[in-house]
């Protein structure tokens, strides 16, 4: 594994010798600068190191999945734009592509799992047949590497989505097909759950939408309902399901079966899990805003940590302004706890571990960010009614030495500082992904 010690020698790169000053480290006064706002930037640390971040399959191979197909596919409502050599074209080049992110991203990771990424040794399995044993070699995978998986039915990219609708088709016989794969997936994700000995969450998102002015926005609605509760009906140790919303997609512009109102109800009705994904809204909607008013009623939720370029384009997640606002809010509400974090974006237009590398280090960055937060002393300000103070504070905080913070939290993670990190995707490019041909 190559860290910043590996890269760049003992004593690190010079930006970090010259950050030494009188005997303390960059890090040292930092820390210093944070307790002086009330932060112990040392239990910041540990808690963004231990929060999870389930990392999505799907970048890897631009969510076409690996399903041996009997007759032909269809894309049904998910696209990845971009032909950027080296996509994974195996399960074992997916896993490959994992191994080489995990060395490059700190902290506490799962691997998020779709159904059409079943390993079926070159058979056409049926998605209404899948079963624990096509994720056999996942789970021995993932065991050997000591992380655990999370999971997702694939109600897409299938001739009997290609109409735009699969759990609220008009037709019994489609719904049923799907209503077959939404309780398989159940069952997969149980057994992942025993074999790991702990939760497995599976993720239920379905395109089912119309193009323009549908005259009947209440059947498919009334369908949808009717079949979760299907999906749903038999308890499934291990398994904690969610269930997705989202505006729009493509082919699905003017209406979306499963809207944000209709899955918020509905999870919370049936006590599920309600999946919060940050491309799904209007681009003037704060995703952050939603946080403490979901979470007066819901548990937990499923959060899909995404990028929104004027729509839901799931571009590589960075460290934007929407991004840190999220995990403050999280952090302002003592709830990151209460947040199953999990990544959401595929880019096929640039090196695709550079792309993980970038979103997962982004995502953790913006969780260390909130846990930074001076946010006992604004709440101060705010409730004694300084509002200048607090919003003067704001301002200040997002100048504090937060770099060295999250340096230091590399260091302890042992992977690389900086954007140390590009050249080891370089080298995995030149002799791995360049090969894949
Ligand atoms: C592949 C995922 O299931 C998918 O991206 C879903 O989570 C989504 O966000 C669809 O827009
Ligand atoms: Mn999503």
């Amino acid at each position: 594994m190559s860290s910043c010690r590996a890269t760049f020698g003992e004593d690190g790169p010079d930006f970090q010798k010259a950050g030494k000053s009188g005997g303390m480290s960059g890090f040292e006064r930092a820390k210093e600068v944070y307790a002086e706002t009330g932060v112990d930037a040392e239990a910041a640390i540990q808690e963004a190191l231990k929060t999870s971040i389930s990392i999505h399959c799907w970048q890897a191979d631009d969510v076409a999945g690996f399903e041996v197909h009997e007759g032909a596919k269809d894309s049904g409502g998910i696209m990845a734009t971009g032909n950027y050599p080296g996509r994974a074209r195996n399960v074992d080049e997916v896993r490959a592509d994992y191994e080489q992110v995990l060395r490059l991203v700190p902290g506490t990771h799962r691997a998020n799992l779709h159904a059409s990424y079943a390993d079926t040794a070159g058979k056409a399995v049926s998605r209404d047949r899948l079963g624990l044993e096509h994720f056999a070699s996942w789970i021995d995978w993932a065991n050997d590497l000591g992380i655990k998986l999370d999971f997702n039915p694939t109600y897409f990219g299938h001739p009997l989505a290609a109409s735009g609708f699969t759990l609220s088709h008009a037709d019994a016989a489609v719904r049923e097909f799907w209503i077959r794969h939404g309780v398989a997936s159940r069952h997969i994700a149980g057994g992942i759950a025993a074999a790991q000995g702990s939760e497995c969450v599976n993720n239920h998102w379905v395109p089912d939408g119309a193009k323009d002015s549908p005259a009947d926005r209440w059947s498919p609605r009334a369908r949808l309902l009717e079949s979760f509760d299907e999906v749903l009906r038999e308890p499934v140790d291990g398994c904690t399901d969610a269930v997705e919303s989202k505006l729009f997609g493509l082919g699905s512009e003017d209406y979306v079966v499963g809207s944000f109102e209709f899955y918020s109800s509905y999870a919370l009705s049936r006590k599920k899990l309600f999946c919060l994904d940050m491309g799904h809204f209007h681009p003037t909607e704060s995703v952050a805003d939603k946080l403490s008013a979901l979470l007066q009623f819901h548990d937990r939720l499923l959060l899909h940590t995404s990028r929104p370029m004027r729509w839901d384009s799931d571009h590589v997640v960075i460290f934007n302004d929407d991004l840190k606002a999220v995990f403050l809010e999280l952090a302002r509400g003592n709830a990151l706890h209460r947040a199953v974090v999990a990544l959401d974006f595929f880019d096929a237009s640039i090196n695709r571990i550079a792309a993980y590398v970038i979103g997962i280090r982004a995502t953790r960055k913006a969780i260390l960010y909130g846990l930074l937060d001076p946010q006992t002393q604004l709440k101060q300000y705010e409730s004694e009614g300084k509002l200048a103070q607090k919003l003067g504070l704001m301002e200040e905080a997002k100048t504090l030495p937060f770099g060295e913070i999250w340096d230091e939290l590399c260091r302890r993670a042992d992977v690389p500082v900086g954007r140390a990190w590009i050249a080891d995707v370089e080298k995995y490019e030149e002799g791995t992904l360049s090969r894949r041909v």
